[in-house]
């Protein structure tokens, strides 16, 4: 039976981490449950950094951006010395079951320790990407969409008013759901996307006849390229530089960068922090391992932590309009 559980954050903050910590606190407290939080990811496991987690802890951190028990990573946690260390560790204090806050390398390193552990472990997916298959959407990416499309929609302003062309760049690592999402939220022109590239590479003359297309149909006007991050070498800066010598425009780059992971979450996300927290002590409750605690169709579900690993495709339909909307066939017409 499960008497004491214990919680980390890890990997890229996300907004929403402080609501998941919160609802794992608070219904490990109706259970009778003890919550030991580990600091800085899986730093906190091996170091033995860790603080009991009561409900005077959590009170007034729904709102808040990044995290109270810090994130951080880890490389040294991929060896097998430090996966026994921090069994030991974790045997040392009681603890049953370990719930992981974090993402994709998180999850990984939820499966290295399972094999030196034998206590549970349950993933809630924390990421800003939503790059995780098995979940709609993960905590912390309804928060940095609205925060991209805040910028976004600020540079439209001025791109209209000088008649510029931008590129803004957003994160994802290497998944487009946030460009998606925001090239569709703030009516962007056109959207480079990993997913969309055909052999992984950005055709600029494609980007180029596009731009030159659409100033030709609509006469000289704002036009915002939403590009997610590590597509081009030298990121948005070199690519904004490049159009500038092909077009001969005046084409500027705006990188949005760590905005994207600050911030109050927005209700979706703390709605969906809380759900998924609150699953996830349940689970461990029921004996559950090596899961993540997910939400599907407004559902919370029980996801195979392998299966989290699998890719997780761009909703087709969104892509389909959003392209349809600024076809170049159509634009002509
Ligand atoms: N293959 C692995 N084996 C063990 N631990 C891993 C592995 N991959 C990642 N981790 C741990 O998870 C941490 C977070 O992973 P990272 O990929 O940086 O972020 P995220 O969890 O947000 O995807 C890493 O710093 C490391 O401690
Ligand atoms: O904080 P770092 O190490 O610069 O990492 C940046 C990366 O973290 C993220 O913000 C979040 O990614 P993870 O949640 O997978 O860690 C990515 O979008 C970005 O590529």
């Amino acid at each position: 039976m499960i008497k004491r559980i214990a919680v980390l954050t890890s990997g890229g903050d996300a907004p929403g981490m402080n609501a998941c910590i919160r609802a794992v606190v608070l219904t490990a407290h109706t259970l009778n449950l003890q919550v030991i939080g580990y600091r800085h990811g899986y730093n906190g496991l091996l170091s033995r950094e860790c603080q009991p987690l009561h409900p005077g802890d959590v009170f007034n951190i729904i709102q808040r951006g990044g995290t109270i028990l810090r994130s951080a990573r880890c490389p040294e946690f991929v060896t097998e010395e430090s996966a026994h260390r921090a069994a030991k560790n974790l045997d040392d204090m009681q603890i049953d079951a370990l719930l992981v806050i974090g993402g994709n390398g998180s999850f990984k390193g939820m499966q290295h320790l399972a094999k030196f552990w034998n206590g549970k472990l349950i993933g809630m997916p924390g990421t800003i990407d939503n790059d995780i298959a098995g979940t709609d959407a993960t905590i912390g990416y309804y928060t940095a969409i609205d925060t991209a499309l805040e910028a976004i929609d600020k540079v439209r302003d001025t791109a209209d008013a000088f008649e510029r062309i931008f590129l803004i760049e957003v994160m994802g690592r290497h998944a487009g759901f946030i460009g998606l999402a925001s090239a569709v939220g703030s009516g962007a022109e056109q959207m480079l996307l990993p997913e969309l590239l055909e052999n992984g590479q950005i055709d600029v003359d494609a980007v180029v006849a596009h731009v030159e297309k659409t100033r030709a149909a609509r006469g000289k006007c704002s036009y915002i390229i939403v590009t997610t991050e590590n597509l081009y070498p030298g990121g948005a800066t070199a690519l904004a530089a490049e159009l500038n010598r092909r077009m001969k425009v005046d084409c500027r780059a705006a990188i949005l960068g760590y905005i994207q992971r600050g911030g109050s979450p927005v209700s979706l996300d703390r709605i969906l922090a809380t759900k998924l927290g609150a699953y996830a002590v349940e689970m461990a409750v029921a004996g559950q391992h090596l899961m993540m605690a997910g939400e599907h169709h407004g559902e919370v579900v029980a996801v195979p932590l392998e299966e989290t690993f699998a890719s997780k495709p761009l909703d087709p339909y969104l892509v389909r309009i959003q392209r349809d909307f600024f076809d170049l066939l159509k634009l002509q017409g």
